[in-house]
């Protein structure tokens, strides 16, 4: 059958929507003498959010403003540094080849080469190897950005906190008690930090753009980005795309496949792109929240639609693999010639 998903144009096309994205208050999944009363209200706007767009912003998630702007920052001194600072981490030198930093083109999504460049970090295994996935992480030299590794890792450390103040709140409203607490367990994660040159007025848009229309791999992506208006865009239902500008203090998440897959779809993985026109250097920096390594990713019984045969079980981090190993080449290298293989959004 022919994947009417793949097949439809997202590149640069389509019109913009006048939607807006629901906001959802985590907070009394994250306060421990919240009502049940306030639980259930949380959990309901959740759970209408994710099955209407799998995109929202979150507010109540107890990170101070300060904070954030302040991660921002780091964000912005990484790409300020001198390239040759940042080729010397770049990704193809570290042991397994993926962690660190990565120049303009060289992430690649359904073929088109992404007008952004990256530090991109994984957990570290004990012992680092040159296997997949399994290499030791390439950071920014201490002397150019004293505590960056320091600070992104204690960051990841608060967001797995509230990865799963969102899995008990999916738990409340699903059900699937035991899966949501095995989510809650040694979770794998992600930390992207993506700088964004604004597209120039004759740039060629079939080339290429700031990130390509895509849904994310994972769980559930937390999007912290700088107050630049106008760049992400998030598809709607009618196929038009709502703007998802930055509102302040709050994130901007969404479902990913794997959330996507145990929910029969009934949580929607969301086509998402950035295309950003601006003045300014733009930065995001979205963290993916993941199952464990191992954690066994299918579709739950009862939740695919009448008729829809379930997903081959498959591990997260087989997944994982197969997804980051075709995203990335160098600019010299020529790019593959059909689109990334993805064979969570690939339905049909
Ligand atoms: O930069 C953004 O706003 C979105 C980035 C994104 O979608 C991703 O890295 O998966
Ligand atoms: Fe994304």
């Amino acid at each position: 059958m022919p994947d009417i998903e793949m097949l439809k144009d997202r590149s640069a096309a389509g019109s913009m929507s006048t939607q807006r994205l629901p906001i959802v208050d985590i907070s009394p999944y994250l306060d421990p003498t919240s009502s049940d009363e306030a639980r259930r209200e949380a959990s309901q706007t959740l759970d209408k959010a994710c099955r209407e767009f799998g995109f929202f912003y979150v507010t109540g998630h107890g990170l101070d403003p300060e904070y954030m702007k302040h991660l921002l920052k780091l964000g912005h001194d990484f790409f300020e540094l001198p390239q040759e600072k940042k080729d010397a981490i770049h990704i193809f030198k570290s042991m397994d080849r993926v962690r660190g930093y990565q120049k303009i083109g060289e992430n690649v999504t359904y073929a088109k080469r992404d007008q952004q460049e990256a530090l991109d970090i994984y957990p570290e295994p004990a012992n680092p190897s040159t296997a997949q996935l399994e290499g030791s992480q390439l950071w920014p030299a201490e002397e150019d950005l004293p505590g960056y590794k320091a600070t992104l890792l204690d960051y990841a450390e608060k967001m797995k906190k509230i990865g799963h103040a969102f899995m008990r709140a999916m738990s409340d409203v699903l059900g699937h008690q035991e899966l949501f607490k095995e989510l809650q367990d040694d979770n794998y994660w992600v930390l992207r930090v993506i700088g964004y040159p604004p597209l120039s007025d004759s740039h060629d848009m079939e080339s290429g753009i700031s990130c390509g229309a895509h849904t994310d791999y994972g769980c559930l992506t937390f999007l912290l980005a700088d107050d630049t208006p106008g760049a992400l865009q998030v598809e709607s239902k009618d196929g038009s795309w709502i703007p998802a500008d930055p509102i302040p203090g709050a994130y901007v998440v969404n479902i990913g496949d794997i959330i996507d897959t145990f929910t029969g779809h009934q949580y929607k993985s969301t086509y998402h792109r950035v295309i950003h026109r601006g003045s300014k250097f733009r930065v995001s920096m979205p963290f993916f929240f993941e199952p464990k390594r191992d954690q066994v990713i299918t579709n739950l019984p009862g939740m695919l639609p009448e008729g829809e045969k379930s997903v081959e079980p498959f591990t997260y981090f087989d997944h994982l693999k197969r997804m980051i190993y075709a995203h990335f080449v160098s600019n010299d290298e020529a790019l593959p010639e059909k689109p990334n293989a993805n064979a969570l959004t690939q339905r049909g």
